[in-house]
């Protein structure tokens, strides 16, 4: 069967940079991919089904409206096609964890049918369908580095990236975004100064250093544990910058490289979800 992998976002920095009339923010943040992901299998059928199954899978099962499912029907609607496909997502990323996989599997929907049915939309088109299903889907339907703002629909070219390697790490509590939002307190943060390319993993993890992710205090307060996460994170030997992604519960490490991510990985606690390795479509 034809699968798509809906790999994870990480946002290396995020500033709130104001807020909208009705009430979303605008952003200013650098997303990336990997190193772990969904995938979708979709296959012809007569009707929409979706299966889920992978060790996240069973989270979902209660979900009344798969972000797959409503991805799916929002775009044979915006085509006037009947909506017919057989999918099966292997769910690997933990569910509200601020690594957007929700909005990748939606993504990953919405590329898998455009090739199945035919439509060669292409990812302009693909991306006014997903923007109104969550702020997070148009930069997931590259899967590529992309620097975000406006809500996340404003999908800008992001610094040239070098070689380096990531380590995410989740403790297991479901944080939903809202309610991030909710309790940020304070003003706004200028949207930050990138420079063209990074030469290595360190000279960006020092730029990234003057910058923040604006919802990580307010997401400490509601989850503590993320403050345990992040200590964990910066005592690994190689560990460069750690920091939360989206709107939490899951932090990451930028390393010199994978290997260095994965052999830390093994240092952490055991009980805490971690996957480690290169940028997805990067160089290792
Ligand atoms: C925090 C990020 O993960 C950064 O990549 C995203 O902006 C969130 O993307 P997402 O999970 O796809 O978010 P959505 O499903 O669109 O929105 C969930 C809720 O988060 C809040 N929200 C989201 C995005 C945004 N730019 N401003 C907001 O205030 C709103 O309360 C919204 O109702
Ligand atoms: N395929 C799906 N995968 C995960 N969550 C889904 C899916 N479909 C619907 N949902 C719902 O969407 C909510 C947010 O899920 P998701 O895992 O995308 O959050 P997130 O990682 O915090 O995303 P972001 O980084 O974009 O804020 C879940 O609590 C769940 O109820």
């Amino acid at each position: 069967m034809p699968t798509e992998l809906a790999p994870a976002k990480v946002n290396l920095y995020l500033h709130v940079t104001g807020r909208r009339a009705d009430g979303y923010h605008l952003l200013d943040s650098l997303a990336v991919f990997g190193p772990a992901a969904d995938a979708l299998a979709l296959a012809p059928a007569d009707d929409l089904s979706l299966a889920l199954d992978g060790p996240f899978g069973a989270a979902l099962a209660a979900e009344p409206d798969n972000l797959v499912l409503r991805a799916a029907r929002a775009l044979a609607a915006a085509v006037g096609v009947p909506a017919r496909a057989a999918m099966v997502l292997t769910k690997r990323l933990p569910v509200a964890s601020g690594i957007g996989g929700g909005s990748a599997d939606a993504a990953a929907a919405l590329r898998g049918l455009d090739r199945l049915w035919g439509l060669g939309l292409g990812e302009g088109r693909l991306a006014e369908v997903a923007a109104p299903l969550g702020a997070d889907i148009p930069v997931c339907l590259a899967s590529r580095p992309a620097r975000m703002q406006g809500v996340g629909e404003v999908l800008l070219p992001a610094p040239a990236l070098p070689r380096c390697g990531l380590l995410l790490v989740n403790p297991g509590v479901a944080l939903p975004t809202p309610a991030v939002f909710k309790a940020r307190q304070g003003g706004f943060t200028p949207p930050a100064e990138l420079p063209a390319a990074w030469p290595d993993a360190a000279g960006m993890a020092r730029d990234l250093a003057g910058l923040r992710n604006d919802l990580e205090p307010p997401a400490i307060t509601l989850c503590p544990v993320i403050a345990e996460v992040l200590a964990a994170l910066r005592a690994l030997p190689g560990c460069l910058l750690a920091r939360m992604s989206g709107s939490g519960a899951t932090c990451f490490g930028l390393f010199a490289d994978a290997a260095a991510a994965q052999s830390a990985a093994r240092l952490l606690p055991s009980g805490w979800w971690r996957e480690a390795g290169g940028l997805y479509g990067g160089a290792a």
